[in-house]
């Protein structure tokens, strides 16, 4: 960064209409100014830093080339998009990203319309760039209007099936979009996989394109003083230095590979195409992940998310814990498991770290996959690997399986094929918000025949859960396990195979039973604590599985208790809809037994702690406690003794 000059222009620039009386040497004052902006609200908020720095030369570019909102910027993720929510009306609130009730950490349509579409999951820009320029072709009318249609996609999120499927339906629909490929060699991890190793021949040896003599033509349709840049990037759009690349085969001009940190090459190249462009196009940009911020370019993600930190020293505070992730103990206890069993593999969709396969792959690289951000190709992949005789793991967060789902269907369950699924992330994350939240992976794996679907307590369990895993070979399975650290308790030395479809009581009581499936378990038992004051003690039983359910157990419950209350990080449709459904076959209700199922609600709940999330969803001790007293009837305090 260079030193801030004494007018800073990012306070004149409320949102990008004010950047277009600005000279190119303005905008380029403007990018250092708005880079430190970015370094300093993500300081004091954490969250995604390394991605935005890239890309700071890039939205000062295109909000000072294209009209939004007319024009539609569509960022992949929208983990980059903090620069451009600076620019467009939300500075003031930009020390709230991520927080309850602040700005989201991603593009969200309800709040801007300058975010014309929401995202979070990757691979979703270039679609949306062509559904925009299609309506815009048919006549589609919106507030705001309907212009140009801009993907900008990094290359991580280029290894997705979705962005291919949408390249090879813009090159035949042939309409006018422009895709910008965001090349910083970077997804969380370093990218793998043979696509990003073509990227990186695109440019090996010539590292920028080679701006050469001016065109005529496009050139006189700008103003001074664009032309001379304008005239260079015509070349560009002409000579097209690299030919036959994969894009043009599939229909797109591709213009590149330029230096995506260049406002001299990047503002005339977009105003001409801006004034030329007919077809898709294809501008390949590369950039550096955390550019300009020292400890992020520096750092073994570059950045790529962090705590709160400190500017002048980089130094991330993080509030220090005494018990391990779950995270780390799934990934430790399948490391002791893959010691014994060398049939163990392990496949992640881009999130080595995340899921904690990293320590898999540094022990066993052979049998760890990291398949790239391609879900669906990693479930069918898993599923062909237990075909052939392994045992894999396939270790997604919740959020991001769904992208899988048919394959979980089609290529898993359909088969009865012994893919083990450690769903991490599974129930509300925090400020990651809604997108992120893993709130429907018991719904959608418990209604697949022949599936098992496990929840993990606290950490001990999960590891009884991984030994159960390996040891299950008879169809699919799955262990859902939070985003955190576990609750501290004691762990056993190895992990026990737990017997299929039997849950545990955890206390005996009366009255009422409280049936967790989950890591709620911890708030149910202090909801019992607080009811034990008041006189009821409600038997408490962990149930392990939603499918198979402990029939025995749930009926037992049933028989001996006036109500039954189940409670899952979850949303409608899952284990409580599995009990509910039981107890009706079994004509449970017909005797006027009391039955209550704490379910997520049915809303996406905005970011916040995953504490806040569970008390907006009504999921906390007290609660809990509240709805034990309601089933029992027992509306004040006092009444439960009488
Ligand atoms: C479907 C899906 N899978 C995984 C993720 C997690 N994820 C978020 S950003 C990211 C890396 C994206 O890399 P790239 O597109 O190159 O962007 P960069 O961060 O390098 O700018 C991943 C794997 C996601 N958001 N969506
Ligand atoms: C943008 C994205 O999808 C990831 O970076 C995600 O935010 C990671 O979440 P965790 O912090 O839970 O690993
Ligand atoms: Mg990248």
């Amino acid at each position: 960064m260079t030193d801030t000059p004494k007018t800073p222009l990012l306070d004149l620039v409320h949102r990008p209409a004010d950047m277009k009386g600005l000279s190119d040497r303005q905008l380029v004052q403007l990018a250092d100014e708005l880079r430190r902006e970015t370094v300093s609200a993500v300081s004091v908020t954490g969250g995604h830093l390394g991605a935005g720095l890239g890309v700071v030369e890039l939205t000062v570019a295109l909000h000072a080339v294209f009209d939004t909102p007319r024009d539609k910027i569509i960022w992949d993720v929208g983990h980059q998009c903090y620069p451009h929510k600076i620019l467009t009306g939300r500075r003031d609130r930009i020390r709230t990203l991520r927080m309850k009730g602040g700005l989201s950490g991603f593009t969200k349509r309800s709040e801007s319309p300058y975010d014309p579409f929401g995202a979070a999951h990757s691979s979703t820009s270039i679609s949306a760039a062509l559904g925009f320029a299609v309506a815009r072709d048919l006549g589609g009318v919106v507030p705001e209007g309907l212009g140009d249609a801009i993907a900008v996609i990094g290359d991580g999120s280029m290894s997705a099936g979705m962005a291919y499927e949408a390249m090879n339906n813009a090159g035949h629909l042939k309409k006018r979009m422009i895709v910008i490929l965001n090349d910083n060699e970077m997804s969380i991890a370093p990218p793998t996989g043979a696509m990003s190793s073509y990227l990186s021949r695109l440019y090996s040896g010539e590292p920028f394109q080679d701006f050469k003599a001016a065109a005529k033509g496009a050139v006189s349709l700008l103003p001074e003083p664009f032309r001379e840049g304008a005239k260079r990037a015509k070349d560009m759009l002409k000579g097209m230095a690299v030919g036959g690349t994969l894009f043009e085969e599939l229909g797109f001009s591709y213009i590149g590979p330029i230096d995506g940190h260049d406002l001299d090459q990047l503002l005339p190249l977009l105003r001409t195409v801006k004034a030329r462009a007919t077809g898709p196009i294809m501008i390949h940009a590369l950039t550096k992940k955390g550019k300009g911020y020292a400890p992020a370019e520096t750092a073994r993600d570059k950045g790529h998310a962090t705590a709160k930190f400190d500017v002048l020293t980089g130094q991330q505070t993080k509030a220090p814990s005494n018990a391990p992730s779950y995270t780390k103990v799934f990934a430790q206890s399948l490391l002791e498991e893959a010691m014994k069993d060398d049939k163990i593999c392990a496949v992640t969709a881009a999130m080595p770290d995340g899921t904690g396969l990293n320590l898999f792959a540094e022990r066993y690289p052979s049998r760890c996959f990291d398949v790239g951000i391609a879900e669906q190709h990693g479930v069918t992949f898993s599923a062909a690997l237990a075909a052939g005789g392994m045992k894999p793991f396939c270790a997604m967060y919740s959020t991001f399986l769904q992208r899988g789902y048919d394959q979980v269907v089609h290529d898993v369950a359909i088969q009865r094929l012994p893919v083990r699924f450690a769903i991490d992330r599974a129930g509300l994350v925090g400020a990651d918000g809604a997108t992120h939240a893993g709130s429907f992976d018991i719904a959608y794996l418990a209604n697949l025949p022949g599936f098992v679907v496990m929840a993990a307590a606290d950490e001990a369990e999960l590891k009884h859960m991984v030994a159960t895993a390996v040891a299950h070979d008879d169809g699919p399975i799955a262990f859902r396990f939070p985003r955190g650290e576990g609750n501290g308790v004691d762990m056993p030395e190895v992990g026990e195979v737990l017997e299929i479809g039997k849950g545990r009581i955890i206390t005996e009581g009366a009255r009422v039973a409280i049936l967790s499936f989950g890591t709620r378990l911890a708030e149910v038992q202090k909801a019992g604590e607080a009811l034990a004051a008041r006189g009821i003690t409600p038997t408490i039983a962990d149930a392990r599985f939603a499918k198979p359910l402990d029939r025995d157990m749930i009926l037992d419950l049933a028989v001996n208790h006036e109500a039954l209350i189940t409670v899952e990080e979850g949303a409608i449709g899952g284990f409580g809809s599995h009990v509910a459904q039981l107890l009706s076959d079994e004509g449970v209700f017909d005797t006027g037994f009391k039955f209550r199922s704490m379910v997520l609600p049915d809303i996406f709940i905005d970011q916040s702690s995953p504490a806040d999330m569970y008390a907006v969803a009504g999921m906390n001790a007290a609660d809990i406690e509240t709805k034990v007293l309601s089933v029992l009837g027992i509306a004040q305090i006092g009444e439960a003794r009488a």
